[in-house]
């Protein structure tokens, strides 16, 4: 799966651009502020129907204009978005309005590493839980009906609670909770455990000397089942109004000799594990599926040295996978063979020379 031609217009700085990118590797450098990662930016708008650098998503659109909008092609598929300044969007897979936004993600599973990607070890276990999420999405299809049955199920509860309702009521609903929970629980941790598989090789390979240990947390004591958990729980939950414990609060952990990653990696060392998570990610859904993704990296040199940055493009190369980096200096990315070049200049974006 890769994107074989990229419209952009009125998107950021970039008045009208086209690109015809290769399957592999493809190279976007140019000054500062120049619109490399406005291209990325446009793809993950095209993949994930929102911008990864800002909540409001007009701010996109470029001054002084209505609308932008962006159209690609991924193999016989065609994709296009337009949205305006009142946040109207138009969205069309093969010339069709998609039932759901779940379905560009279907069809242009992408990978994004950015400088702010640390968030997904620094920051709380949100960001962990939905990158299971976005794992489990694509390798089961049920996924995302448990999904949305957990998180309706844990509204009403919520609710339930907040309202002081009877025990015996809350009960009944604790049973369809509790089933649900089980269900994206079990489909949790079956994906983790495939996942470990593949991260081990791609660690092991970026932090040789460091012994990183991902484990899964499920959001309650594995000990208990969760319909018991949430009855010896009933009276403090309706304390708080909220639900404390549940698949809700699921996790992934990563330790160094038991310690969490963030206390004791260096910045470099954190770069290099948020990538191989994103790679293996990456890898497993190829493996299980047959479904490549598309890897987006912006300023992949920032805070690698050169040796980290060879081993990082070696094993996006490796994934058979395209790749979109970002760079102010090429040179610093010279020590792969770039398929396809693009330089950025006040907006515009010309194809150069490999
Ligand atoms: N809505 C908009 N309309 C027009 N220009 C915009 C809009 N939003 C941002 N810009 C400008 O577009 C450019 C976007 O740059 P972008 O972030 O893509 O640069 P970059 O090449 O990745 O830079 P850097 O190397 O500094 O990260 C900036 O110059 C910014 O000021």
């Amino acid at each position: 799966m890769a994107l074989s031609q990229l419209r952009l217009s009125h998107f950021r700085n970039i008045e009208s651009a086209e690109l015809r990118p290769a399957a592999g590797l493809n190279l976007i450098h140019g000054a500062n502020g120049s619109g490399k990662t406005s291209v990325l930016e446009a793809i993950w708008f095209l993949g994930v129907g929102r911008s990864f650098r800002s909540q409001q998503s007009q701010r996109v659109i470029q001054y002084q204009q209505e609308a932008f909008t962006l159209f690609a092609r991924i193999g016989d598929e065609r994709m296009g978005m337009q949205r305006n300044r009142q946040g109207e969007v138009d969205v069309r897979i093969n010339g069709e309005r998609p039932q759901r936004m779940a379905d560009l993600a279907k069809l242009l599973p992408l990978q994004l590493i950015t400088p702010e990607s640390f968030a997904l070890l620094l920051d709380g276990p949100k960001a962990r839980r939905e990158y299971i999420d976005w794992g489990v999405f694509h390798s089961d299809i049920q996924f995302h009906l448990v999904w949305a049955r957990c998180r309706r199920l844990l509204k009403q509860r919520n609710q339930l609670l907040r309202n002081q309702v009877e025990d015996r009521q809350i009960a009944i609903w604790d049973k369809q909770l509790a089933q649900y929970s089980r269900s994206l629980t079990e489909m949790r941790r079956a994906w983790v455990n495939s996942l470990n598989g593949v991260l081990e090789g791609i660690i092991g390979t970026f932090l040789p000397q460091v012994p990183v240990r991902v484990s899964f947390s499920q959001g309650w004591d594995a000990k208990y089942d969760i319909e018991q958990i949430l009855t010896e729980q009933l009276r403090r939950d309706k304390q708080l109004g909220y639900t404390v414990s549940g698949p809700h609060k699921a996790d992934l952990r990563l330790r160094v000799s038991n310690i969490p990653v963030q206390d004791v990696l260096s910045r470099g060392q954190l770069k290099l594990l948020v990538c191989a998570l994103k790679i293996a990610q990456g890898v497993l859904l190829s493996k299980q599926h047959n479904k490549q993704c598309i890897y987006l990296v912006d300023d992949l040199a920032s805070e690698l040295d050169a040796e980290k940055r060879t081993l990082l493009l070696r094993q996006l190369e490796q994934t058979g996978s395209q790749v979109f980096v970002t760079a102010i200096d090429p040179e610093q990315l010279a020590m792969i063979d770039w398929q396809r070049r693009f330089h950025v200049e006040h907006g515009e974006v010309a194809a150069k020379d490999s």
